[in-house]
């Protein structure tokens, strides 16, 4: 890695000196990935100096950021933000300069602010630098900070700009950074992130029941004896307790969590895979229904991140809903026609399509002024949903409308900023329950909560509406053990799991390690030694053509394609490198052909796999679609890409995407919402801090019978197993009403 070497000067310990002339700064450019379009320059509060002064008034403060930005440490985005400010601001102090940078990086990185303390005493594990940056990144920030006690030396020298709002003294006059110093840890936030923040902690506050059940919010007309009747009916009776046990039946937590969900107009339903989150979240609708004055009005929107996921949660909700049906007899006048409200309900969308997301602006169609017209909104696959995206949806609900979200708290979060599910759920696991919701609980669903489980001191308002499901009905076997062992951070189970038993192909969950890349391309092609897998299968099929013109025969060959694709599926860690996705899926395509299971002549041949990259409302294809390219039924039809909605397949002419990626292989970000009868996850030799524990937990909960751990370098799981990830956020604080706003 190259590194420019950085003038004497810049040791100066006195980052809070006035800047010095010199240097113009460099010129902003796209601040919008930060969010900068909406900051305004001169406020009327605190007028910015002329631009000209700007001109004469840089410092070299920005060398330094450019030459760590030449080091790799920063994106040249980073850099020109903190030149952006100083335009704003000509007399901006080396403290802000850094600061701005500094946080911009953090917002690539997926965190939404810069909390300052934890930078002061762990630089490197905050911004994720690498050890040759430590003794310059030590010193700048201990040039600013001093040392952590006096975080409010840095406060102070932030809160001198008129860029940085004080929002409990000042109101939004546009400033472009805002810094929160409540009591909690004192943190600088890009403004946008700011404001989406206190959006959602302020929509949440107010569509959660308060413990007191004083608030406006609380469903007074909540019937509970008729919730009991129907919890009753949709949910087997407990069983009998064990006389000889000493121990008590754990509660029935989807029970609650429908129970729960009738008395706010926020519950959050989360939980590990198979746990039956959507099981749980069908029959909360049938409650719903059941219980509705108007249940032929109820007006019910499905949704979730990708096309993908909100297909599989559509599905899924048909086929409980079924079930569910013929379970509560269709003779039974009381019983709500499921049947029809089936159909009633729609297709389930992308949050993109639901809120009206538009190219080309991050306006929405749908916003506070303009609803969903929802009445329930369920959400799958919330741990994907990012801030600003939870700001656009919570922003666009009607007040009375019902959200649910459902998600697994440990997955991996959106790359986007935030992680506003796992925030939400800080305290899943412990309860926190209330009094009043242990006295509701058992009214309503029969469930006695563990005492153990009750808040000791003032209950917060989101634990009441939050239940975690904890029995999987999916995982019971080694794959569950295994991802049950990575979320623990128990390395040594994960490994006895992986290695333990017959070195056969038929063990549910296998590793190579360290792996050649010739271990990965065979697993590709044949998947395990001794079962029948890998991509030959689905190949085998495409190659097995019906006759030309035949299409109803071709529907169903496409049909057959696509899912037998979905039976196996190669995840990475990192996109680039040998071990990367693009790197992978160059190796596999080389592999196939070499085969005779390919002949990839040009961008386009039948067989290939795709995964849309971008949006598409004209085409009907969303980010993370995957479909395979295949000739058309018609005599000498050109290839057309083949999707699957749900049963039925169709297509879009290959000329037309224009945004796709090959997707033999994927990454781990990309698989979210997906399943695959065998994963194979590939783990590169250098990963540094994107090997998480949440990464491999996802990637491995991505598979339904069979995972093959394939790593580059021996080890690399357990490093990844001992990075929990932690992303920096505010949103707890500002959920407390800690943070309040002047405006
Ligand atoms: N209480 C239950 N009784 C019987 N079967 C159940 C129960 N709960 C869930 N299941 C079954 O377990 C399986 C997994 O449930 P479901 O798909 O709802 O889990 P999930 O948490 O939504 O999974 P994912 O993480 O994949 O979204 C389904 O087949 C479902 O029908």
């Amino acid at each position: 890695m190259s590194r420019q070497r950085r003038t004497p000067d810049l040791m100066t310990p006195d980052l809070f000196a006035q800047p010095e002339l010199g240097e113009v700064p460099e010129e902003p450019e796209n601040h919008d990935a930060l969010g900068a379009a909406d900051i305004t320059a001169p406020t009327e509060a605190a007028p910015m100096p002329p631009q000209a002064a700007a001109q004469t008034a840089p410092h070299t403060t920005l060398q330094q950021l450019q030459a760590w930005r030449d080091a790799g440490w920063l994106r040249r985005l980073d850099v020109a933000l903190a030149g952006f400010v100083q335009t704003l601001d000509p007399a901006a102090s080396p403290a802000l300069l850094l600061s701005t940078a500094w946080l911009a990086h953090m917002e690539g990185r997926g965190h939404t602010c810069l909390p300052l303390a934890p930078l002061v005493q762990a630089p490197n594990e905050v911004l994720g630098w690498p050890a040759a940056a430590l003794p310059e990144l030590q010193a700048s920030v201990q040039a600013v900070a001093v040392d952590s006690a006096e975080v409010s030396r840095w406060c102070d020298a932030l809160r001198a700009s008129p860029v940085v709002r004080n929002p409990a003294h000042q109101p939004d006059l546009g400033q472009p950074l805002v810094l929160i110093d409540d009591g909690e840890q004192p943190r600088l936030y890009l403004r946008r992130y700011w404001n989406h923040e206190q959006l959602v902690a302020a929509q949440v506050r107010a569509r959660c029941l308060l413990p007191t059940g004083e608030t406006s919010s609380v469903d007074t007309s909540v019937d509970e004896p008729l919730i009991r009747r129907w919890l009753d009916r949709l949910f087997p009776a407990p069983a009998a307790a064990n006389p000889d046990s000493s121990t008590a039946a754990p509660p029935d937590w989807q029970k609650l969590a429908c129970a729960v969900a009738m008395r706010g107009r926020l519950s959050v339903i989360t939980g590990g895979p198979g746990t039956g989150k959507t099981y749980t979240a069908a029959r909360l609708l049938a409650l719903l229904l059941a219980t509705s004055p108007d249940p032929e009005r109820l007006r019910v929107a499905l949704a979730a991140p990708t096309g993908k996921a909100a297909a599989r949660l559509k599905q899924a909700i048909d086929t409980s809903l079924i079930e569910l049906q013929s379970k509560l007899g269709q003779g039974d006048d009381a019983a709500p026609d499921l049947g029809e409200f089936t159909r009633r309900m729609g297709p389930a969308t992308t949050l993109h399509a639901l809120l009206g997301a538009r190219p080309d602006t991050r306006a929405m169609r749908h916003h506070a002024g303009a609803p969903l017209d929802v009445d329930v909104l369920i959400v799958d696959e919330a741990s994907m949903v990012h801030l600003e995206m939870m700001a656009a949806l919570l922003d666009a609900l009607p007040p009375g409308a019902r959200l649910i979200l459902l998600g697994d708290k440990d997955q991996l979060a959106s790359v986007e900023a935030g992680a506003v599910l796992g925030d939400l759920c800080r305290d899943a696991e412990a309860g926190g329950w209330s009094a009043q919701t242990a006295r509701y609980a058992l009214a309503t669903a029969g469930v006695v909560l563990p005492a153990a489980m009750l808040a000791a001191g003032a209950a917060s308002p989101l634990a009441q509406q939050t239940v975690m499901l904890r029995e999987s009905r999916r995982f019971a076997g080694p794959i569950g053990q295994l991802a049950l062992a990575v979320n623990r951070g128990d390395a040594e189970t994960a490994h006895r799991c992986l290695h333990s038993g017959s070195t056969g192909g038929d063990r549910p969950v296998m590793a190579h390690e360290p792996a050649k890349l010739e271990t990965l391309q065979a697993l590709a092609l044949h998947g395990r030694p001794g079962a029948e897998g890998g991509y030959a299968t689905y190949l085998n099929r495409v190659k097995a053509r019906p006759p030309v013109g035949d299409v109803a025969a071709h529907q169903a060959w496409v049909v057959q394609v696509l899912k037998a694709f979905d039976t196996f599926r190669i995840l990475c860690a990192v996109r680039e490198g040998d071990w990367g996705a693009a790197g992978v899926n160059r190796s596999v395509v080389r592999t196939l052909a070499a085969a005779g299971l390919l002949s990839p002549s040009g961008e386009w041949y039948a067989g290939r796999p795709v995964m849309v990259t971008r949006n598409d409302a004209a085409l009907g294809v969303s980010n993370g679609d995957i479909g395979i390219a295949l000739p058309s039924a018609a005599a000498g039809g050109g290839l057309r890409v083949w999707f699957l909605d749900g049963e039925v397949p169709r297509s879009v002419g290959v000329s037309r995407l224009a945004h796709v990626d090959t997707a033999f292989a994927m990454t781990v970000h990309k698989s979210q919402g997906s399943e695959f009868a065998h994963t194979v996850m590939v783990l590169p030799e250098q990963a540094g801090q994107v090997l998480s524990r949440e990464l491999v937990y996802t990637g491995i909960t991505r598979a339904r019978t069979a995972f093959t751990l394939v790593s580059a370098r021996a080890g690399a799981l357990s490093a990844a197993m001992s990075q929990p990830t932690r992303r920096a956020s505010g949103l707890g604080a500002s959920l407390r009403g800690a943070a309040g706003d002047a405006a």
